[in-house]
């Protein structure tokens, strides 16, 4: 991929992290410019959720460092409640969706969305309340604002979901196996979502089991295994002629022979 001058939205440069003896991640470099979208793939226990998760601070790395648009993530020198306002702000710009919703069973979808602008950034209850059902509106699910969870099918709370990770106005979007755990009927609804944010420049990371959705959606994907990254091309590229024998076999397995 070429790469711009301008300060990249997400960079990681020799990231490594260990759980006990299991080196998880080892030594990522990673650079991703505003508006890309790059996805991530590899093998079960490849590294890529903890790669995610160490993005957005949920697990702190040992070695390296993580830039959000220029800005130091992983911060080892602050404690205590410095380290606690620093990653309460570094998550107000980074959105991220999971494979299980996580919502709130006792709010309404539209509380679901609002809760963070409101608590996080002291929103008022009608502004929170438009920007709420604009973002509900964007996923499709403006009829269902006053509906709860337990209501929905899995593919609208992925859906709501992704509105509230919105909702913050985050810089990136980290989507962690989105719609693994969902019906095959509904995948289609929210990779449709996450077409609508590629096609607005929404910088986005993106781990999935998809290679088709992978291949559609990314400027640049990566291919992971065993804690390194084996290749990273653009999809075109790396779905059609992959030069490492291991991602060579994994594809393989996943989309048939080499297109
Ligand atoms: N909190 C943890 N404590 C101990 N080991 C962990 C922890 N989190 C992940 N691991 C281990 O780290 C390795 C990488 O896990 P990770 O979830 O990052 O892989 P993955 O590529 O996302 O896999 P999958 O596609 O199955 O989700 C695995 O061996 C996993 O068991």
């Amino acid at each position: 991929m070429t790469q711009s001058t301008e300060t990249p939205m997400v960079e990681l440069k020799g990231v490594k992290k260990r759980f006990g003896d299991l080196e998880v991640l080892k030594g990522i470099d990673l650079r991703v410019d505003r508006g890309r979208i790059i996805s991530i793939i590899g093998p079960s226990g490849s590294g890529k959720s903890t790669l995610l998760r160490s993005i957005n601070n949920l697990e702190v790395i040992d070695e390296g460092s993580i830039l959000l648009d220029g800005a130091q993530v992983n911060r080892p020198d602050l404690k205590g409640l410095a380290f606690e306002r620093h990653i309460n702000h570094i998550r107000q710009n980074m959105g991220m969706v999971f494979q299980h919703f996580n919502l709130f069973p006792h709010l309404s979808t539209l509380e679901n969305v609002t809760l963070a602008p409101r608590k996080l950034k002291g929103m008022d209850a009608g502004s929170a309340r438009e920007l709420g059902m604009e973002l509900l509106e964007r996923v499709g699910l403006a009829d269902k604002a006053l509906s709860y969870p337990s209501s929905l099918s899995g593919g609208q709370k992925q859906r709501v979901a992704i509105a509230r990770a919105l909702a913050m106005q985050p810089k990136v979007m980290l989507f962690d196996e989105a719609t693994s755990a969902l019906d095959p009927e509904l995948v289609e609804e929210v990779n449709r979502v996450m077409k609508g944010l590629a096609e607005e420049h929404m910088t986005m990371l993106i781990v999935t089991h998809e290679m088709a959705f992978a291949r559609d959606v990314s400027d640049w994907a990566m291919f992971m295994d065993g804690g390194v990254v084996v290749e990273a091309n653009t999809p075109d590229h790396l779905f059609s002629h992959p030069e490492q024998e291991r991602t060579q076999h994994f594809l393989r397995k996943h989309l048939g022979a080499p297109a």
